[in-house]
């Protein structure tokens, strides 16, 4: 099983990184091509990938052709590839926005076709992914591309119509996340820890939190309930927090994120 990308870039890598950790295929049958030589082939190198001249030879010579861009250029990439990409490969797409139809259109509408989108946390077994797949990937094939995402977390198959909700709470949200630690760990400095002790503190709460929460199978309200004792100091700052907008904040920065991924914003 080969597995090429088109694009080494923030997502590719995580991906990659993920790949190499749980050993889904040896590191040579990982094939990769970029924008700058430079950049892809140091990268080769240092883990032992195979570097490919062009965009056309990745394509060639992998059985799963994962196509890892930015939205605006993948039209122009597909035009390059389309000649190679014959039924026997899977193409497998991580950009944001593009349809399975859009896809399909841009290549040929007998390719099996696996339309993903995953986040960053896959770098180290702990991505979340969402999936779609065409007709025309089943059985073994649809298990083999479907394993290349198994490998480097969690995966939901979801309708393409929740694609963009599902972008904003996973995909934006690693950054959102990490937004609020970094907010925590501002507030921990204000008050006298160092940057990387309240960094740590609040990182570490965050995911000990999540953890928490998904192994008590509890909902997050009934989490909160347990920690605001009553009369004591969580629930003043859960009030203070929502009388600042806490709610009403991160909505408003899904309903953007989603805007934009659908193009109703520029
Ligand atoms: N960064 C993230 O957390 C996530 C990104 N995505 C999707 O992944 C895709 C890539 O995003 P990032 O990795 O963040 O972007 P990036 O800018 O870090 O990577 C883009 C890559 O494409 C390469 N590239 C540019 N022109 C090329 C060409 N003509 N042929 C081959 N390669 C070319 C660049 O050299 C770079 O390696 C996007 O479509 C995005 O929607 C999806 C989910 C999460
Ligand atoms: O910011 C972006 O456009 C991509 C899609 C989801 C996460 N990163």
């Amino acid at each position: 099983m080969k597995i090429g990308f088109i694009g080494v870039g923030s997502m590719a890598q995580a991906i990659i990184q993920g790949l190499l950790k749980a050993k889904l295929v040896p590191a040579e049958n990982i094939l990769i091509h970029s924008a700058h030589q430079a950049h892809y082939e140091n990268y080769a190198d240092k883990f032992g990938l195979t570097p490919q001249a062009t965009n056309l030879d990745v394509a060639k010579n992998s059985d799963f052709v994962v196509l890892a861009v930015v939205p605006a250029i993948a039209k122009a990439v597909l035009a390059e590839i389309r000649s190679a990409l014959t039924k026997d490969k899977v193409l497998v797409s991580i950009v944001s926005g593009v349809s399975l139809e859009r896809l399909a259109e841009l290549t040929n509408y007998d390719l099996p076709i696996l339309r993903t989108l995953p986040n960053i946390n896959s770098e180290f077994g702990q991505g979340m992914t969402a999936v779609a797949v065409n007709e025309n990937l089943a059985g073994d094939q649809k298990d083999q591309a479907l394993s290349i995402f198994k490998a480097t977390g969690e995966i939901s198959e979801l309708p393409e119509t929740l694609f963009p909700v599902f972008s904003a709470i996973s995909g934006s949200t690693v950054a959102y996340i990490d937004f609020f630690i970094d907010a925590l760990s501002r507030a921990g400095v204000k008050y006298g820890l160092s940057k990387e002790a309240a960094t740590k503190i609040a990182a570490q709460t965050t995911f000990g939190s999540a953890d928490a929460l998904m192994q008590s199978g509890k909902t997050p309200a009934e989490m909160i309930d347990k920690v605001c004792s009553p009369g004591g100091d969580t629930i003043a700052g859960v009030l203070a927090m929502e009388e600042a907008g806490f709610l009403s904040s991160v909505v408003k920065g899904i309903d953007a994120t989603i805007d934009k991924s659908t193009g109703k914003t520029k």
